[in-house]
Protein backbone atom coordinates (compact mmCIF):
# COMPACT_ATOMS: atom_id res chain seq x y z
CA UNK A 1 0.00 0.00 0.00
CA UNK A 2 1.35 3.32 -1.07
CA UNK A 3 2.09 5.64 2.00
CA UNK A 4 0.61 9.25 2.14
CA UNK A 5 3.13 11.74 0.59
CA UNK A 6 4.71 14.20 3.32
CA UNK A 7 5.20 17.61 2.46
CA UNK A 8 7.75 20.80 3.89
CA UNK A 9 6.47 23.57 5.44
CA UNK A 10 7.94 27.19 5.88
CA UNK A 11 7.01 28.48 9.01
CA UNK A 12 7.14 32.53 9.01
CA UNK A 13 8.94 33.61 12.04
CA UNK A 14 10.86 36.96 10.62
CA UNK A 15 8.34 39.47 11.68
CA UNK A 16 8.91 42.24 14.31
CA UNK A 17 5.66 42.04 15.64
CA UNK A 18 5.40 46.40 15.91
CA UNK A 19 1.66 45.92 16.26
CA UNK A 20 1.86 44.00 18.97
CA UNK A 21 4.50 46.23 20.85
CA UNK A 22 6.34 43.90 23.40
CA UNK A 23 9.84 43.87 24.22
CA UNK A 24 11.05 40.89 21.87
CA UNK A 25 9.25 39.71 18.82
CA UNK A 26 5.66 38.13 19.29
CA UNK A 27 6.75 34.64 18.39
CA UNK A 28 8.46 34.87 21.27
CA UNK A 29 6.29 35.50 23.55
CA UNK A 30 5.31 32.56 26.26
CA UNK A 31 1.92 30.95 26.73
CA UNK A 32 1.15 28.41 28.73
CA UNK A 33 4.95 28.19 29.21
CA UNK A 34 6.03 27.88 26.15
CA UNK A 35 6.19 30.30 23.33
CA UNK A 36 4.31 31.14 20.40
CA UNK A 37 6.71 29.90 17.66
CA UNK A 38 7.26 26.59 19.53
CA UNK A 39 3.26 25.60 20.38
CA UNK A 40 2.81 26.65 16.16
CA UNK A 41 6.20 24.12 15.85
CA UNK A 42 4.59 21.76 18.22
CA UNK A 43 1.27 21.19 15.76
CA UNK A 44 3.19 20.28 12.81
CA UNK A 45 5.98 18.47 13.94
CA UNK A 46 3.12 15.54 15.74
CA UNK A 47 1.46 16.06 12.23
CA UNK A 48 1.89 12.78 9.94
CA UNK A 49 2.54 14.35 7.02
CA UNK A 50 4.75 17.29 7.82
CA UNK A 51 8.28 16.06 6.12
CA UNK A 52 10.44 18.70 7.38
CA UNK A 53 10.08 22.41 8.83
CA UNK A 54 12.43 25.67 7.05
CA UNK A 55 12.05 28.26 10.24
CA UNK A 56 12.08 31.53 8.65
CA UNK A 57 14.03 33.40 11.33
CA UNK A 58 14.81 37.24 11.52
CA UNK A 59 17.99 38.71 10.98
CA UNK A 60 19.00 39.98 14.25
CA UNK A 61 17.28 36.89 16.19
CA UNK A 62 18.76 35.70 19.23
CA UNK A 63 16.29 33.51 20.42
CA UNK A 64 15.49 30.42 18.28
CA UNK A 65 18.82 28.83 18.61
CA UNK A 66 18.63 28.60 22.59
CA UNK A 67 15.36 27.27 22.50
CA UNK A 68 15.18 23.13 22.74
CA UNK A 69 13.58 22.67 19.87
CA UNK A 70 16.07 24.69 17.45
CA UNK A 71 17.58 20.90 17.62
CA UNK A 72 14.70 19.03 16.55
CA UNK A 73 16.30 16.87 13.31
CA UNK A 74 13.45 18.15 10.74
CA UNK A 75 13.97 22.11 11.58
CA UNK A 76 16.47 23.85 9.48
CA UNK A 77 16.86 27.80 9.73
CA UNK A 78 17.33 30.54 7.34
CA UNK A 79 16.98 34.54 7.68
CA UNK A 80 13.90 36.19 6.05
CA UNK A 81 13.55 39.77 4.38
CA UNK A 82 12.02 43.01 5.06
CA UNK A 83 8.22 42.14 4.23
CA UNK A 84 5.94 38.71 4.75
CA UNK A 85 6.22 37.99 0.87
CA UNK A 86 10.14 37.97 1.17
CA UNK A 87 10.33 35.48 4.11
CA UNK A 88 8.37 33.45 2.06
CA UNK A 89 10.80 33.59 -1.00
CA UNK A 90 13.51 32.89 1.40
CA UNK A 91 11.90 29.76 2.31
CA UNK A 92 11.21 28.87 -1.26
CA UNK A 93 15.02 29.60 -2.43
CA UNK A 94 16.29 27.35 0.66
CA UNK A 95 14.14 24.29 0.20
CA UNK A 96 14.42 24.07 -4.00
CA UNK A 97 18.47 24.28 -3.34
CA UNK A 98 18.12 21.18 -0.89
CA UNK A 99 16.38 19.35 -3.07
CA UNK A 100 18.38 17.32 -5.40
CA UNK A 101 16.42 17.36 -8.21
CA UNK A 102 13.62 19.72 -9.32
CA UNK A 103 10.42 18.38 -8.97
CA UNK A 104 7.59 20.10 -10.79
CA UNK A 105 5.26 18.74 -8.24
CA UNK A 106 6.70 19.36 -5.32
CA UNK A 107 4.16 21.26 -3.02
CA UNK A 108 5.24 23.38 -0.11
CA UNK A 109 3.08 24.49 3.22
CA UNK A 110 3.50 28.15 4.33
CA UNK A 111 2.17 29.05 7.41
CA UNK A 112 2.51 32.33 10.09
CA UNK A 113 4.43 31.24 13.30
CA UNK A 114 1.85 33.95 15.35
CA UNK A 115 -1.11 31.31 14.30
CA UNK A 116 -0.10 29.24 17.32
CA UNK A 117 -3.73 27.69 17.61
CA UNK A 118 -3.91 25.46 14.13
CA UNK A 119 -5.30 21.99 14.74
CA UNK A 120 -4.14 18.87 13.11
CA UNK A 121 -7.96 18.31 11.19
CA UNK A 122 -7.54 21.76 9.76
CA UNK A 123 -3.79 21.06 8.00
CA UNK A 124 -5.26 17.39 7.10
CA UNK A 125 -8.02 19.09 5.63
CA UNK A 126 -6.26 21.21 3.42
CA UNK A 127 -3.83 19.06 2.75
CA UNK A 128 -6.26 16.40 1.31
CA UNK A 129 -8.20 18.69 -1.13
CA UNK A 130 -4.62 20.86 -2.38
CA UNK A 131 -2.24 17.26 -2.86
CA UNK A 132 -3.50 16.92 -6.23
CA UNK A 133 -4.83 20.29 -7.55
CA UNK A 134 -3.41 23.83 -8.16
CA UNK A 135 -3.07 24.22 -4.32
CA UNK A 136 -5.35 26.59 -1.64
CA UNK A 137 -5.84 28.06 1.81
CA UNK A 138 -7.62 27.96 5.00
CA UNK A 139 -10.04 30.73 5.53
CA UNK A 140 -13.67 31.48 6.98
CA UNK A 141 -16.13 33.07 5.55
CA UNK A 142 -16.33 36.77 7.04
CA UNK A 143 -18.62 36.77 9.97
CA UNK A 144 -19.52 40.85 10.73
CA UNK A 145 -21.28 43.21 8.39
CA UNK A 146 -18.44 44.70 6.63
CA UNK A 147 -18.64 48.82 6.16
CA UNK A 148 -16.38 51.01 3.45
CA UNK A 149 -15.25 53.97 4.59
CA UNK A 150 -14.65 57.23 3.02
CA UNK A 151 -11.40 58.95 2.19
CA UNK A 152 -11.68 60.53 5.51
CA UNK A 153 -11.86 56.79 6.59
CA UNK A 154 -14.39 57.90 9.73
CA UNK A 155 -17.78 57.84 7.81
CA UNK A 156 -19.34 55.29 6.28
CA UNK A 157 -19.64 54.87 2.48
CA UNK A 158 -21.40 51.91 1.90
CA UNK A 159 -22.12 48.21 3.26
CA UNK A 160 -20.48 45.47 1.64
CA UNK A 161 -22.02 42.70 0.68
CA UNK A 162 -20.16 39.81 2.47
CA UNK A 163 -22.04 36.94 1.28
CA UNK A 164 -18.68 36.33 -0.86
CA UNK A 165 -15.92 37.32 1.56
CA UNK A 166 -13.89 35.03 3.27
CA UNK A 167 -11.01 35.73 5.96
CA UNK A 168 -7.68 34.20 4.70
CA UNK A 169 -6.01 32.28 7.71
CA UNK A 170 -2.82 29.85 7.44
CA UNK A 171 -1.35 27.01 6.32
CA UNK A 172 -1.53 28.01 2.56
CA UNK A 173 -0.70 25.17 0.38
CA UNK A 174 1.08 25.02 -3.17
CA UNK A 175 3.59 23.53 -5.94
CA UNK A 176 6.81 25.22 -4.84
CA UNK A 177 7.62 26.18 -8.35
CA UNK A 178 4.43 27.51 -9.41
CA UNK A 179 4.58 29.67 -6.06
CA UNK A 180 8.07 30.93 -6.61
CA UNK A 181 7.03 32.09 -10.38
CA UNK A 182 3.85 33.78 -8.95
CA UNK A 183 5.34 35.89 -6.46
CA UNK A 184 8.53 36.44 -8.96
CA UNK A 185 5.79 37.93 -11.08
CA UNK A 186 3.63 39.87 -8.93
CA UNK A 187 6.92 41.63 -7.63
CA UNK A 188 7.52 42.22 -11.07
CA UNK A 189 4.41 44.10 -11.80
CA UNK A 190 4.73 45.72 -8.20
CA UNK A 191 1.53 44.15 -6.57
CA UNK A 192 1.06 44.00 -2.97
CA UNK A 193 1.47 40.46 -1.66
CA UNK A 194 -0.14 40.17 1.79
CA UNK A 195 -0.70 35.66 1.05
CA UNK A 196 0.94 33.52 -0.83
CA UNK A 197 -2.55 32.63 -2.48
CA UNK A 198 -3.11 36.86 -3.98
CA UNK A 199 0.42 36.21 -6.05
CA UNK A 200 -1.13 32.67 -7.05
CA UNK A 201 -4.47 34.48 -7.90
CA UNK A 202 -2.44 36.89 -9.67
CA UNK A 203 -0.76 33.94 -12.08
CA UNK A 204 -4.72 33.06 -13.24
CA UNK A 205 -4.75 30.07 -10.98
CA UNK A 206 -7.82 28.63 -9.19
CA UNK A 207 -7.47 28.80 -5.45
CA UNK A 208 -9.43 27.11 -3.20
CA UNK A 209 -10.89 28.18 -0.03
CA UNK A 210 -10.87 25.37 2.56
CA UNK A 211 -13.11 25.98 5.34
CA UNK A 212 -10.78 26.37 8.86
CA UNK A 213 -11.73 27.21 12.23
CA UNK A 214 -12.29 30.57 14.13
CA UNK A 215 -9.18 29.42 16.60
CA UNK A 216 -6.55 29.62 14.17
CA UNK A 217 -6.26 33.74 14.94
CA UNK A 218 -3.28 35.66 13.95
CA UNK A 219 -1.56 36.63 16.91
CA UNK A 220 -1.41 40.58 15.88
CA UNK A 221 -2.22 42.84 18.61
CA UNK A 222 -1.91 42.36 22.48
CA UNK A 223 -5.69 41.93 22.88
CA UNK A 224 -4.94 38.58 20.69
CA UNK A 225 -2.75 36.72 23.79
CA UNK A 226 -5.83 36.31 26.06
CA UNK A 227 -8.08 34.62 23.43
CA UNK A 228 -4.96 32.84 22.24
CA UNK A 229 -3.78 31.72 25.59
CA UNK A 230 -7.56 30.38 25.93
CA UNK A 231 -8.01 28.54 23.01
CA UNK A 232 -4.07 27.22 23.87
CA UNK A 233 -5.11 25.63 26.95
CA UNK A 234 -8.40 24.19 25.83
CA UNK A 235 -6.55 22.46 23.16
CA UNK A 236 -3.90 20.92 25.24
CA UNK A 237 -6.77 19.44 27.48
CA UNK A 238 -7.85 17.66 24.18
CA UNK A 239 -4.38 15.82 23.08
N1 LIG B 1 9.38 40.29 7.11
C1 LIG B 1 8.55 39.42 7.69
C2 LIG B 1 7.31 39.85 8.23
C3 LIG B 1 6.48 38.93 8.85
N2 LIG B 1 6.87 37.63 8.92
C4 LIG B 1 6.03 36.65 9.63
O1 LIG B 1 4.77 36.59 8.99
C5 LIG B 1 3.75 36.28 9.93
C6 LIG B 1 2.55 37.21 9.80
O2 LIG B 1 2.97 38.56 9.86
P1 LIG B 1 2.48 39.63 10.94
O3 LIG B 1 1.42 39.10 11.79
O4 LIG B 1 2.28 40.91 10.21
O5 LIG B 1 3.79 39.70 11.88
P2 LIG B 1 4.78 40.88 12.15
O6 LIG B 1 5.32 41.41 10.86
O7 LIG B 1 5.76 40.35 13.13
O8 LIG B 1 3.83 41.94 12.87
P3 LIG B 1 3.70 43.51 12.60
O9 LIG B 1 3.17 43.64 11.19
O10 LIG B 1 2.75 43.97 13.64
O11 LIG B 1 5.09 44.09 12.74
C7 LIG B 1 4.40 36.36 11.32
O12 LIG B 1 4.53 35.05 11.83
C8 LIG B 1 5.73 37.03 11.06
O13 LIG B 1 6.77 36.60 11.93
C9 LIG B 1 8.08 37.21 8.37
O14 LIG B 1 8.42 36.04 8.44
N3 LIG B 1 8.89 38.13 7.75
C1 LIG C 1 -1.21 35.56 5.40
C2 LIG C 1 -2.15 36.16 6.40
O1 LIG C 1 -1.98 35.55 7.66
C3 LIG C 1 -3.56 35.89 5.95
O2 LIG C 1 -4.46 36.40 6.87
C4 LIG C 1 -1.92 37.64 6.56
O3 LIG C 1 -2.22 38.30 5.38
C5 LIG C 1 -0.52 37.98 6.98
O4 LIG C 1 -0.52 39.03 7.87
P1 LIG C 1 -0.23 40.55 7.57
O5 LIG C 1 -0.58 41.20 8.86
O6 LIG C 1 -1.11 40.99 6.44
O7 LIG C 1 1.23 40.59 7.26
Amino acid sequence: MLLPATFPLIILAAGIGARMGAKQAKQYIEINGKTILEHTLDVFLSHSRISQIVVVLHPKDDIFHKLPIAQHELITTIIGGDERVDSVLSGLKHLNQMSNKTNENQYVLVHDAARPCIDHTSISQLIEVCENDVGGILAIPVADTIKQAKAENSLIDKTINREKLWQAQTPQMFKLQDLYSAIISAQKKGLNITDEASAMEHSGASVRLVLGTSKNIKVTHPSDLSLATYYLADKEKTI
